[in-house]
């Protein structure tokens, strides 16, 4: 209104209104004020020319836009998904039609509704319930499909010639694909970054993990344990027995072994950290259970409040024991926990090359502590919940098993050196993680890329699905599905026959950075569990693999524990 009345004055000051007589008689007087009432301006028929001119020009540059907009969109959710799917359907990628927007997800959920409901026919022959589509598919298909997630192609790629041209490639034809917005702030890190942020957080990462400096870490691992094997022992020398739940129990030994093992002193705070993290997690998986626009979230809703607020939390906790660290670094003392290594060995980066942006940031290193929890906190837990289940079901292997251990260490501590020793728990260990791989792997194209015979389009996403390949009766025999540890029992190279068929690690530059850590803290705990309890399955569980983010038992695992 303002707007208006400044123009509607200015056209009388200027004189640039039509000459009739009354017009005349009031020039250089207040227009408003002389005719209080009137609010038709005056026509000037040049300048409302002009002005039709604008506003049609407006209204053509708005519907151009309106349908570039469309055209854009249209192509996105139908022109771009038809085009890839010809194009793959032509190289013998076959699958279920692309729908428009949902893809195939309608009919994902759907079947997982369905089919979910089911026990598990044969205990280890867990896809048709974990994944039904993806089971659908590979029966029709064999071993290659693709599944369309919205308007994202995901091509299976189980052929482990092709797995390793994938997983083996430096010149980043094939890299992660890239994180939403939500991702940001729960974890980044490692592995989420390509090219050469990859390469340089890898390089200062990997020491960290060095096989020397774990056994540094042995003593935090050993406390952990011993306040497990401590609580359990108090529970059954009053009850006899007692049933436990390995799911919760194993998701707090890890995330005790990683908060002291990263943060050494500064445990207290690494717990308090590993907990919001933990919440971090379960609202990010809230956050991606709905439709996942960018911009959603910077919605003030509670979930994104609390996402923000943990974030910052996290973030200033952080930021604390990094700054009060690297004073200490700086004097020539550090620490040998993961923390104190990292910060050492990006010290040692800036020394070598001489310029700052050879080193991480506070933010960097932020990151990749965040990543330390979720990458090894879960997985770890459920390689221990899945060998506990498999074990109780296996009670066979649980006593040759026991019996191996207490060769080894009689009822005595562990020590670093015999875990090594421990042949048939590592066997089992390789054979649980066969049959119960923790994710996924995924990749995506960037452009027109070559795969062996096969020409990918760019946006195509590459998933090679551990499950699938771990179980493939080609590789792995008529009897892939069963739990049969012996498979690994001249290691795995000889298993695989030296393919890649096996790697729930991954595999090439970007395999698992925590393995050791990971294959060492599930030897300790499960060699003092074998030495001090027998167990079984509760009547009470049900086997029901179900994928969330990592493989975990649905309705939780419970266990009874007998004291021996
Ligand atoms: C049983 C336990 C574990 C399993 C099954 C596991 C599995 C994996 C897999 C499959 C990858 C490769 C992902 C890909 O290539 O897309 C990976 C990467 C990674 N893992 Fe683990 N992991 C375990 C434990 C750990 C632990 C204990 C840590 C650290 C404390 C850790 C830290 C990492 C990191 C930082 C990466 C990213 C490496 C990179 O991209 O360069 N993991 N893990």
């Amino acid at each position: 209104m303002d707007v208006a009345f400044t123009v509607f004055v200015g056209d009388i000051s200027s004189g640039n209104y039509p000459q009739t007589a009354p017009a005349k008689a009031i020039r250089g007087l207040n227009y408003p004020s002389y005719f209080p009432n009137c609010h038709t301006p005056i026509p000037n028929k040049r300048k409302t020319k002009t002005k039709v001119l604008i506003m049609a020009v407006l209204i053509t540059l708005l519907s151009a836009v309106a349908i570039a907009w469309g055209l854009n969109l249209l192509y996105a959710i139908w022109w771009r998904p038809k085009t890839i799917e010809q194009q793959l359907w032509k190289q013998g990628i076959h699958g279920h039609p692309y729908k428009l927007i949902h893809g195939n997800i309608k009919e994902m959920i759907k079947l997982a509704k369905e089919r979910g409901s089911k026990p598990v026919e044969q205990p280890h022959d867990i896809l048709p319930r974990l994944n039904p589509l993806l089971h659908d598919l590979v029966t029709t298909y064999k071993k290659s499909f693709v599944i369309w997630y919205g308007t994202t192609p995901r091509v299976a790629i189980m052929e482990p010639d092709l797995i390793k041209e994938i997983l083996s490639n430096k010149s980043g034809d094939f890299p992660k694909p890239d994180i939403n917005s939500f991702t940001q702030l729960f974890v980044t890190g490692l592995a989420s970054y390509n090219g050469d942020k990859w390469a340089k957080h890898r390089k200062i990462v990997n020491p960290a993990f060095h096989i020397e400096k774990l056994k540094h870490m042995l003593p935090a691992f050993v406390v952990c344990t011993e306040e497990l094997i401590e609580k359990w022992s108090k529970l059954v020398n009053f009850m006899g027995s007692c049933e436990v739940d390995m799911s919760v129990e194993f998701q707090n030994l890890t995330g005790d072994v990683i908060s002291r093992a990263a943060f050494g002193s500064n445990f207290e705070v690494g717990r308090l950290i590993f907990l919001l993290q933990k919440e971090q997690g379960s609202l990010f998986l809230q956050s991606q259970m709905s439709i996942n626009f960018p911009w959603l979230r910077f919605l003030p809703t509670k979930v994104n409040k609390r996402m923000r607020h943990i974030h910052q939390e996290v973030g200033s906790l952080l930021t604390g024991i990094i700054e009060n660290r690297e004073k200490v670094i700086g004097s020539g003392d550090h620490k040998d926990d993961l923390l104190g290594l990292l910060l050492k060995s990006n010290l040692d980066e800036l020394q070598d090359k001489k310029h700052s942006n050879s080193r991480m940031t506070t933010e960097d290193v932020i990151e990749e502590c965040k990543l330390f929890y979720f990458a090894g906190q879960e997985t770890t837990a459920n390689l221990l919940t899945w060998t506990m289940i498999v074990l109780s079901m296996h009670t066979d292997w649980q006593e040759r098993a026991r019996e191996e251990v207490l060769q080894v260490f009689g009822r005595n501590k562990l020590a670093y050196d015999d875990l090594n020793r421990l042949k048939i728990v590592n066997m089992i260990l390789l054979e649980v993680l066969r049959l119960y791989p923790s994710t996924p792997l995924i990749r995506r194209t960037y452009k027109e890329t070559k795969l062996g015979n096969l020409c990918l389009p760019a946006g195509v996403q590459l998933f090679m699905p551990l499950h699938l390949v771990h179980r493939d009766t080609e590789q792995w025999g008529e009897d892939a599905t069963e739990f049969k540890p012996e498979r690994f029992s001249e290691g795995i190279l000889k298993a695989t026959k030296d393919r890649i068929s096996y790697f729930p690690f991954g595999w090439g530059p970007r395999i698992c950075v925590g393995q050791n850590f990971a294959m060492l803290e599930s030897k300790l705990a499960l060699a003092r569990i074998l030495q001090n309890f027998s167990f079984e399955l509760s009547p009470t569980y049900t086997h029901a693999p179900y994928a969330a983010v990592t493989l975990q038992p649905q309705y939780g695992a419970q266990i009874i524990l007998h004291k021996l």
